[in-house]
């Protein structure tokens, strides 16, 4: 896949700390690439290199075939970012304010005023064009975030934190909005959030932050494989009642071609494989004239790759970097008030 954006070796220091570390990245265009970490985490930082909005102490930040730091005008051409916190004028309607946004970016007059209608409609605010932007709730300020950055058609999009604060039918809009874009434009999409969930929704791949550090980057499937390496693949059966002889079933479940390991727990068996082994499951159990009343296929999730590479994280830095529980309780504090 053609990269979008390279970062090679990416580091900033502010005075003694180190807010990005190393960073070398490549995403590839037309990807929806999700930046994790908890704050603090260098995600903001790592994107203001790439807007050439601050300078990397060392490396290099390419987006667009552009150097970041040495031709950020180019690179403000083609990328659109839409911060945290985007900000409009209140008084004007959200069709005034993409005109006066349209203009900015040098749009003939003759065409501001229909861009800006298309803009609105792109992203679902037709029916609140003549609406004040001061009236607009948070997930409709960042529809007009969205139809703003999209007025100059740029190849790439940066969304710092874009869900922050929106009703979860909100959320689920504006991703559907994000993913519609990128199929239908073949826009590349780079995302910062703490929103495992949500992330894991949209994303392609994903990276993960803590401490200024890449930790891991891949799409869900490969974090799995590479964390869960032993065996990534889980079946949960149930059973009516707790089996007779679990030793002589574990024996023979043991047998089946992938298997790795058998867990009882009452009435419960979880049998782990590097492959998915659902049916043979099934079927020796049936065979067996054990009453199956569940089965499940457990899936590693975001939260748990997040956890687990966070914990390792944890584990390597204990004794050399104090911040680190700071680091954890700030994101999980976050986690459970969103
Ligand atoms: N202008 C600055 N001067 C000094 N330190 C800074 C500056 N900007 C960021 N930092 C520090 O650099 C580190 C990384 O911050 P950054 O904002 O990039 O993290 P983040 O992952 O985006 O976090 P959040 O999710 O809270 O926005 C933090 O320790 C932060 O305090």
């Amino acid at each position: 896949m053609e990269a979008i954006i390279e970062m090679n070796g990416l580091t900033k220091h502010y005075g003694r700390l180190k807010a990005v570390d190393d960073l070398h990245l490549s995403i590839g265009k037309g990807e929806i690439f999700g930046l994790l970490g908890p704050n603090g985490a260098g995600k903001s930082t790592t994107i203001l290199m790439l807007l050439g909005l601050t300078e990397p102490s060392s490396g290099e930040a390419r987006i667009c075939g552009l150097n970041a730091t040495r031709d950020p005008i180019s690179v403000k051409r083609k990328v659109g970012y839409m911060p945290d916190n985007v900000g409009f004028y209140n008084e004007l309607t959200a069709l005034e304010n993409l005109v006066y946004i349209a203009r900015l970016n040098g749009l003939p007059e003759s065409s501001v005023k229909n861009v800006a209608r298309e803009m609105l409609e792109e992203v679902g605010l037709q029916s609140a064009m003549h609406k004040k932007a001061g009236q607009f709730s948070r997930g409709m300020k960042q529809r007009l975030g969205l139809a703003e950055v999209l007025i100059k058609q740029p190849e790439v999009i940066i969304l710092d934190e874009p869900t922050l604060g929106i009703d979860p039918a909100g959320v689920k809009d504006f991703l559907g909005l994000i993913t519609q874009l990128n199929q239908r434009q073949g826009i590349t999409v780079l995302l910062s959030s703490h929103h495992l969930h949500q992330v894991q929704q949209v994303c392609t791949r994903v990276g993960i932050f803590v401490g200024g550090r890449l930790l891991a980057d891949g799409d869900i499937g490969t974090l799995a494989a590479r964390l869960f390496q032993t065996a990534p693949f889980v079946v949960e059966v149930a059973l009516r009642s707790t089996p007779e002889q679990p030793a002589e079933l574990e024996r023979e479940i043991l047998q089946l071609p992938s298997v790795k390991k058998i867990t009882f727990s009452g009435n419960i068996v979880e049998i782990a494989g590097d492959e998915d082994i659902t049916p043979d499951i099934v079927r020796l159990f049936v065979s067996r004239q054990l009453d199956v009343t569940g089965v499940q296929r457990k899936n590693y999730g975001l939260d748990e790759i997040y956890h687990r590479y966070f914990e390792n994280n944890l584990k390597e830095n204990i004794s050399h970097d104090k911040s680190s529980g700071l680091f954890q309780r700030s994101f999980f504090g976050r986690l459970k008030t969103r």
